[in-house]
């Protein structure tokens, strides 16, 4: 049983690589949790691909023994937070679990928009935070403009900011102080009934659905029977314990403790982010507030390039799914590509996290069509139906427009924190995007620009976008803000007179056009050259708004290279029949599977 004054529960914001991870493996080190070759790999970021993007996606908590200048022993907590708009409610969970937090800001780079997103959650949680001004090793590291520029733009005092390397290992220490001294304890009553917050679930191959969990009140002990109060369901606990970061037994956690337990859950969506946990008998009647169900909010289909493949396909989105609950699917079939999946996701990330790791992990090549959002959609009445409103989520069921009364489509708020000199562009391509500026602020050189977007315009490349017009300097944060009437079209691409249904996109009629040229210029260049001569159409309804021909070709490939070189036809000749096995027959035309995205990227407006 840990004395509630000893025990200090934080976590780490910061913008994308500002240094959470860095500085979170060297508290962890200083702590003397993990020797020195365990150190070698980072360790809270445990996934490859979160490796690779430097990201972190899934929320982990490491229990920390810190022997502070007082003499006096501290369990410390640091939870992990995921570091993207897609995950935001995770984030917003794992603070709700801590009593404070340290803001990395990086020396040189200064406060940046996902800073700013995560700092007002953090205060509106009511956390102590404490400013730690990162990578001071950098020639460019400027700590005093950093320290004004967070009393300027945050709102938070500065002056007693620590000043960090976490890559040379300086200001370690000083950090687990101010931990220790200004943030403060949790509280909770150990005699109350008990209530845990579920901060977050994953899948182990061996102990099956592993849960975090925040005690609020009560205790949490093995063999324990638990009712979650959001979910309803019922289960044994038959493992407590806690990270440090090896996963270490312990016979209870009490009020104010962050540890895991297990009950043998198999599936985690059984384990829904932030519910309440209390004991079936006596258990607490209220549950925490802040619960919410994530809901999809990206559609797409994920198609094997090779038909065979489906059965794999379908295997490992299942092993996929028992580790992430956000993530929906369901089988669609769909006439030119055959059998796939149409999967929902939290957003334009998310969706190529689990595109690449079905890619790279279960080693599937797959076709991804037009990512959409769900759009709702009133129908008038006909001879046989009545009226009734429609949730769409994959162009190709868009019903029949004679029978639409009105779409609706979900917009977004989005913040975007700028150096002055990309402000111009930027405004350009929010205002292309169909967005409505509603708030510009300058503060210290760089511009806070607001908009309402339409999430549809956001989904395909913005985010590229910004980071390329803007040298990376630009950031960018979005919240939903629901739904709003739209003039939308469905555009269908028609491929040597066919339809392509994966090609086929919900658009806004006033940029019709113009996309429609673009996705038709993009095909032109994306598909190869055919014995024929091949139309490729944009159309809505049955007018065609666009049109460009790929011109015949002969089909000796090797003609190009006169001359004696066997082995070079050769090599070509392997080179086409590999490119055939990624191509998809739509008729008598083949179109490479990039085609599918690539045509999708709206280019340098
Ligand atoms: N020069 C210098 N580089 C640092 C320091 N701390 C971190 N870095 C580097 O900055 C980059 C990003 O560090 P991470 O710790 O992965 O950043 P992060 O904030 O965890 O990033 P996310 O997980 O994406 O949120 C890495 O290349 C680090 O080596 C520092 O004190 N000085």
């Amino acid at each position: 049983m840990t004395d509630l004054s000893k025990i200090r529960n934080f976590s780490i914001i910061a913008h994308i690589d500002h240094g959470k991870s860095t500085l979170a493996d060297r508290l962890i080190q200083h702590c003397g949790g993990l020797t020195l070759r365990e150190m070698s790999e980072q360790v809270l970021d445990n996934m490859d691909i979160e490796r690779e993007r430097g990201i972190t996606i899934k929320a982990q908590t490491v229990n920390l023994r810190y022997t502070a200048e007082d003499g006096e022993t501290y369990h410390l907590n640091l939870m992990d937070t995921p570091g993207h708009v897609d995950f935001a409610y995770e984030v917003s969970r794992s603070l709700a679990a801590c009593e404070g937090a340290l803001l990395v800001v990086d020396a040189a780079q200064g406060v940046e928009a996902q800073t700013l997103a995560n700092v007002y959650q953090s205060i509106e949680h009511d956390h102590e935070i404490v400013p730690v001004i990162n990578k001071i090793d950098l020639p460019a590291a400027d700590p005093d403009k950093v320290k004004a520029e967070i009393e300027d733009i945050i709102g938070l005092p500065a002056d007693d900011a620590v000043l960090t390397s976490a890559k040379s290992g300086i200001g370690i220490a000083e950090v687990l102080e101010a931990v220790v001294k200004r943030i403060p304890p949790p509280v909770g009553d150990r005699e109350a009934p008990l209530k845990a917050m579920l901060v977050d679930s994953w899948y182990d191959p061996y102990l099956g659905v592993v849960i975090l969990v925040r005690v609020i009140d009560g205790v949490l002990k093995k063999g324990q029977g638990v009712r979650f109060m959001q979910g309803g369901t019922q289960h044994l606990i038959d493992r407590v314990g806690a990270f440090t970061p090896k996963r270490v037994e312990l016979p209870e956690l009490g009020p104010g403790e962050i540890g895991f337990i297990t009950a043998q859950i198999k599936e985690v969506e059984q384990a829904r982010v932030g519910d309440t946990i209390t004991t079936v008998k006596g258990g607490a009647t209220k549950a925490l507030a802040g619960y919410k169900e994530v809901q999809p909010v990206v559609f797409c289909g994920l198609f094997p390039v090779d038909a065979a493949e489906f059965e794999k396909l379908r295997e490992s989105i299942g092993k996929l799914r028992l580790n992430d609950a956000s993530f929906s699917y369901e089988m669609e079939s769909s006439a030119a590509l055959g059998f796939g999946f149409r999967c929902g996701f939290l957003g334009l990330l998310h969706l190529e996290i689990i595109q690449e790791r079905l890619t790279r992990e279960y080693d599937l090549d797959l076709i991804t069509t037009a990512p959409s959002v769900v759009y709702r959609i009133a129908l008038g009445h006909t001879k046989n139906e009545d009226a009734k409103v429609i949730e769409l989520h994959n162009p190709a069921d868009y019903p029949d427009p004679s029978r639409i009364e009105m779409i609706e489509e979900p917009w977004i708020k989005a913040v975007i924190y700028t150096p002055d000199d990309y402000l111009g562009s930027i405004l350009k391509l929010c205002q292309d995007r169909r967005g409505i500026q509603t708030d510009l602020t300058y503060v210290a050189g760089r511009a806070q620009v607001t908009y309402e977007l339409p999430l549809n315009e956001v989904v395909f490349d913005f985010y590229d976008r910004l980071k390329s017009i803007s040298r990376g300097y630009a950031s960018f944060d979005y919240e939903q803000i629901g739904l709003r009437e739209g003039d939308l079209v469905k555009m269908s691409i028609l491929v040597n007179n066919e339809p392509v249904d994966a090609l086929s996109l919900i658009v806004h009629r006033a940029v019709a056009e113009e996309r429609g040229r673009g996705m038709c210029e993009r095909l032109k260049d994306l598909i190869p050259r055919h014995l024929f001569k091949i139309p490729i159409q944009a159309a809505i309804g049955g007018k065609v708004i666009a049109r460009e021909t790929i011109a015949a070709l002969r089909k000796d490939v090797t003609a190009k290279c006169y001359g004696g070189d066997i082995s070079r036809k050769k090599k070509l000749l392997d080179k086409q029949k590999k490119g055939k096995a990624r191509m998809r027959e739509y008729g008598n035309v083949s179109i490479p599977q990039e085609a599918f995205i690539a045509a999708l990227r709206m280019g340098e407006e």
